[in-house]
């Protein structure tokens, strides 16, 4: 199981072609745009987002970024982190060049002034309309054929689930929101780093309703997910993917548990028929080994902290999370609000570059797949 990194894009000339593909991401005389979100007001989100200024992201990777933030809490942020850089107001600058050490930012108002490390249910909507907003931008495409998306992807940093519930809105997390919002009825969580790829059966369950989530019907469908979204947006043909059994061992022939016996083994014999290379159901406490990784692409954990457990100790503050099946891409860091270190300037950056790169990459993809790309290729 390997990474890759983005390929850096040309920047010589007025459009920028993928190493892969020779397919131009850039519309007409304009770079990219990704959209990120800051998230949760109290936590590290924001000034996380303001160390994005430290790389030239037109020049080096052919794209730009707009970040989705109150101005003045980005200010105050600026302020108390010693920020050396210069904010610019998306909306009145739209037409100027990006330059490395300017942050554009698209100002979406808080409903409260925000503190660091306090957390404030009064901004819950505020956090959910910066990823409304950069939904909608993304979506412009899939929603009306032919018509150009205002965002190419959409990066979320780290938003606080109890001060959105605290507020009276029932919500476990950017994946279930945005599918929602979607209207797709399932999506894949995949984390990503360390070498390693893990996607999850199961998201935000209390675990004692972990088992009843795990039927022949959506394992199918996960795992339809998942194989489509390895060859869609990890560029992989045919990818080879590790599949958890649920119980200690697997179960142990039936001695510890029925589900790998009644649902998980079924579902890969059914879907192997397909075509898929499946590999299991295998023991968790031994598939994060190194022999076994090396036999696939990726491992589907059947819930949440079987999975993560393993990959944020492979790689805490430099994986990424993605959410597979959305019609948008939409990359997120691995980590939390970090109340603890709000407003410091002490937190670590790493995982929200990564998933910038992570976001370009699939974007360029996309766009080597898309008919206009297929068209270009035809008549060249
Ligand atoms: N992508 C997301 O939106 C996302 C991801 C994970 C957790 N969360 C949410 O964040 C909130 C807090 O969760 P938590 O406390 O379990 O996890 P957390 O990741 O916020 O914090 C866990 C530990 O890691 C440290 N840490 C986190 N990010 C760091 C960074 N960038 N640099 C250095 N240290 C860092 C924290 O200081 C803390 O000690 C919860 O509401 C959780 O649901 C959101
Ligand atoms: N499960 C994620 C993690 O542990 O990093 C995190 O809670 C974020 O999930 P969303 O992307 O759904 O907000």
């Amino acid at each position: 199981m390997s990474e890759s990194s983005v390929p850096r894009a040309s920047t010589s000339t007025s459009s920028v072609i993928t190493e892969a593909s020779g397919a131009s991401v850039r519309t007409t005389g304009q770079l990219p745009l990704i959209a990120v979100t800051s998230g949760e007001p109290a936590g590290v989100g924001p000034e996380l987002c303001l160390r994005l200024a430290e790389r030239d992201w037109a020049g080096d990777y052919g794209v730009r970024l707009v970040v989705l933030a109150d101005r003045d809490l980005l200010a105050e942020r600026a302020a108390s982190t010693g920020f050396a850089g210069v904010l610019r107001d998306a909306a009145v600058t739209s037409g100027l060049p990006p330059l490395p050490g300017v942050l554009d930012v698209l100002h979406v108002p808080l409903a409260v002034p925000a503190r660091a490390g306090q957390l404030d249910p009064a901004n819950a909507r505020y956090v959910l309309a910066l990823l409304d907003h950069a939904l909608a931008g993304c979506r412009a495409q899939s929603l009306a054929p032919g018509a150009q998306p205002e965002f190419t992807a959409m990066v979320t940093a780290p938003v606080h689930k109890a001060v959105i519930n605290a507020a009276g809105i029932p919500f476990t997390g950017h994946t279930e929101y945005l599918a929602a919002a979607c209207g797709v009825p399932r999506v894949v969580m995949m984390l990503a780093g360390g070498g390693l790829r893990v996607a999850l059966a199961t998201t935000h369950l209390p675990l004692k309703d972990v088992p009843a989530a795990i039927t022949a019907a959506s394992l199918r469908e996960t795992l339809h997910i998942l194989h489509a979204d390895m060859r869609r947006k990890f560029g992989i043909a045919q990818p080879r993917i590790l599949v958890a059994g649920l119980n200690p061992h697997a179960g142990e022939d039936g001695c510890l548990g029925r589900e790998e016996i009644e649902v998980i083994t079924p579902t890969l014999d059914a879907l192997r028929a397909e075509g898929m290379t499946l590999i299991g159901p295998l023991p968790a406490d031994t598939l994060f080994t190194p022999p076994q990784l090396a036999r696939g692409d990726c491992v589907l954990a059947m819930y949440h902290d079987q999975g993560l457990t393993a990959l944020k100790y492979a790689s805490f503050g430099a994986g990424i999370n993605v959410t597979l099946g959305l019609p948008v891409i939409r990359t997120s860091v691995d980590h939390g609000t970090a109340l603890d270190l709000a407003g410091r300037g002490t937190a670590d950056p790493g995982s929200l570059f990564v998933a910038v790169e992570q976001a370009i990459e699939m974007s360029r993809r996309a766009a080597a797949l898309s008919p206009a790309a297929a068209n270009a290729g035809e008549s060249a």
